[in-house]
């Protein structure tokens, strides 16, 4: 995933794409689109890249987690939870193998951007990041799971500031702004 630079073009048939999303409470499955659209910029990854990835982080633990009613116990029940803001105290590592779904994830403005993840895309959301999963109208998608160890899949529903894993992210994260407009004056 590349940074999260506001642009105007559609970025048509990537395999991962990003945007504002609207106030409405219409359907979650549906793009929820802004009017007019705003895109958030992302990079394509090649199979490549994923093996380096895969290899230099360590992810030694992989399963596949299916996404529709037939496969998935309990399937209405985790369609609601997943779709509940919340965190987990390790990576989430998502790669589609087939179907298509929304991340969603919030600006530093609390401002949410929906990024759809399609077949050959992959997300990685840091540890202690909000953020909230839907199917789209597809209703379908076949992710790889990918872990360092023993998985851990415990949702902490927001709010959960005072967990580690939270501070952490937000203090990684402040570190990350002031370095980059450090770069930004220096330019
Ligand atoms: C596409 S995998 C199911 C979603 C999930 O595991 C999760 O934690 C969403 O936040
Ligand atoms: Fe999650």
């Amino acid at each position: 995933m590349g940074s999260l630079d506001k642009f105007s073009q559609d970025p048509r048939e990537e395999v991962i794409q990003a945007w504002y999303m609207d106030d409405s409470d219409a359907d979650q499955r549906l793009p929820h689109h802004k009017e007019p659209k705003e895109f958030v910029s992302l990079d394509k990854l090649s199979d490549e890249e994923l093996k380096k990835i895969r290899e230099e982080r360590g992810y030694s633990y992989m399963d596949i987690c299916e996404v529709c009613p037939e496969k998935l116990p309990n399937y209405e029940e985790k369609i609601k939870n997943f779709f509940e803001e919340h965190l987990h105290t390790d990576e989430e590592i998502r790669y589609a193998v087939a179907g298509s779904g929304y991340f969603d994830v919030r600006d530093c403005n609390e401002a949410w951007i929906r990024v759809w993840v399609k077949k050959g895309g992959m997300i990685i959301l840091p540890a202690g990041m909000y953020h909230r999963f839907t199917l789209d109208e597809s209703n379908y998608i076949k992710a790889l799971r990918l872990f360092v160890g023993e998985p851990v899949w415990t949702p902490y529903n927001r709010p959960h500031d005072h967990l580690p894993a939270r501070k952490e992210y937000l203090k990684a994260f402040l570190e990350n702004e002031v370095g980059d407009r450090a770069v930004d004056a220096a330019a």
